[in-house]
């Protein structure tokens, strides 16, 4: 039979209201011709960035104009948009594991990048002072891939390190916030800082779907002045339709009800999946249990390697990624135990004892 996949880089969309969506799609037609018909504002329309920006405060606690929201086709490109403004020999630092495409953003464009490990709490705060970095790219409510939500203690330290010197900034990558089950919505580190030393980043993939490619950044003011100067030529990215198609999803109510929706729905058959593999895999497994996001962290006893494993992987048919995926250094050890990234969007909760099964089979 088919593929199964434990991803955990795609959105659920048996759920998606495709019906509402193009409800609001015909009002955006009839409503905004003027909109369509034009190249539309180089961060997006204003119409948009300020329906982003009342919700975001809402959910997040983010405090920000609609004037400081960039919308854009993905995280990468906002975040290469806005780091080409800056001078030569900038040093950034990175959670390690962590978001190996922004690690490989940054080394393409030419930075001096410093992988930084992390303790309980997140980011490594001394390593980082260490380092000194201009850039720090951290993702506290639900650290990826580890799944580590970053206590307040951790958020204020890295904040006072922020702003102890000018030119240091740090990128709060809020990729899957939306989704926690049972335990409390941290506000952003955002909401915390009062230096405005914060980059707010936030996407529509984990809660819409990543093929929309609908992604923004929330500057400080003073990167927003710099932006302005570099990028009053900017012919904005995202497509203008979607966009105005998006505030009506979110002002009808339609995209807070979707988000508690996959709440539950996600809620459920993570704790189907944790079920399962804890029966099957009994004492050979390990699940770092975070109440949050579409995946989490297993550890099992086993002397293959992560190459064999994947192998393994394809000939059962099974989509899934391990922890070598993360690990900016490539420096993974092997040979005891293993560590995979198991998601749970992508497989429907009737096929999850036939995915158990086959992950048995990769692995023993
Ligand atoms: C840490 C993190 N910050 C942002 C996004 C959202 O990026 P964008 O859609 O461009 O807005 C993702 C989404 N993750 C990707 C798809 F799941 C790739 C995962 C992989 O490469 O392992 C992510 O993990």
């Amino acid at each position: 039979e088919g593929w199964l996949s434990l991803s955990h880089m795609t959105a659920d969309i048996s759920m998606f209201p495709f019906k509402e969506w193009m409800k609001c799609e015909k009002i955006a037609i009839k409503n905004h011709k003027n909109e369509l018909s034009d190249i539309s504002h180089p961060q997006g329309p204003y119409l948009v960035r300020k329906t982003i920006s009342r919700m975001i405060a809402l959910t997040r606690g983010v405090k920000c104009e609609p004037e400081q929201v960039i919308i854009g086709p993905g995280t990468q490109p906002l975040l290469r948009q806005v780091l080409g403004m800056q001078r030569e020999n900038i040093k950034a630092a990175i959670e390690n594991p962590g978001y190996s495409r922004i690690y490989q953003l940054l080394k393409d464009m030419n930075f001096e990048v410093f992988p930084i490990d992390l303790d309980k709490k997140g980011i490594d705060i001394k390593k980082v002072e260490a380092l000194n970095p201009h850039f720090l790219f951290i993702t506290p409510s639900h650290q990826f891939p580890t799944g580590i939500i970053m206590p307040i203690s951790r958020r204020i330290e890295l904040l006072n390190w922020a702003s102890a010197s000018e030119g240091r900034y740090i990128v709060e990558d809020d990729y899957d916030s939306e989704f926690k089950y049972g335990t409390d919505n941290i506000p952003s580190l955002q909401s915390l800082d009062r230096n405005q030393r914060v980059i707010y980043a936030g996407t529509f993939s984990k809660t819409i779907m990543p093929s929309f490619r609908i992604s923004y950044l929330v500057l400080p003011p003073d990167l927003l002045r710099e932006y302005k100067r570099h990028f009053s030529y900017w012919i904005q990215g995202s497509n203008t339709l979607n966009l105005i198609t998006l505030h009506y999803f979110i002002e009808s109510g339609e995209y807070a009800k979707h988000v508690k929706r996959m709440n539950n729905h996600y809620e459920m058959k993570r704790e189907n999946l944790i079920k399962e593999l804890k029966w099957k895999f009994r004492n050979d497994i390990k699940i770092k249990n975070v109440p949050a996001g579409l995946h989490f962290i297993a550890e099992f006893k086993t002397d293959k390697g992560y190459k064999e494993i994947e192998e393994r992987a394809k000939k059962e048919k099974l989509e899934i990624y391990s922890m070598k995926r993360f690990n900016l250094l490539g420096n993974i050890e092997e040979g005891k135990k293993i560590i995979l990234i198991i998601g749970f969007a992508n497989i429907k909760n009737e096929d999850i004892p036939v995915a158990v099964d086959r992950l048995y089979r990769v692995i023993y």
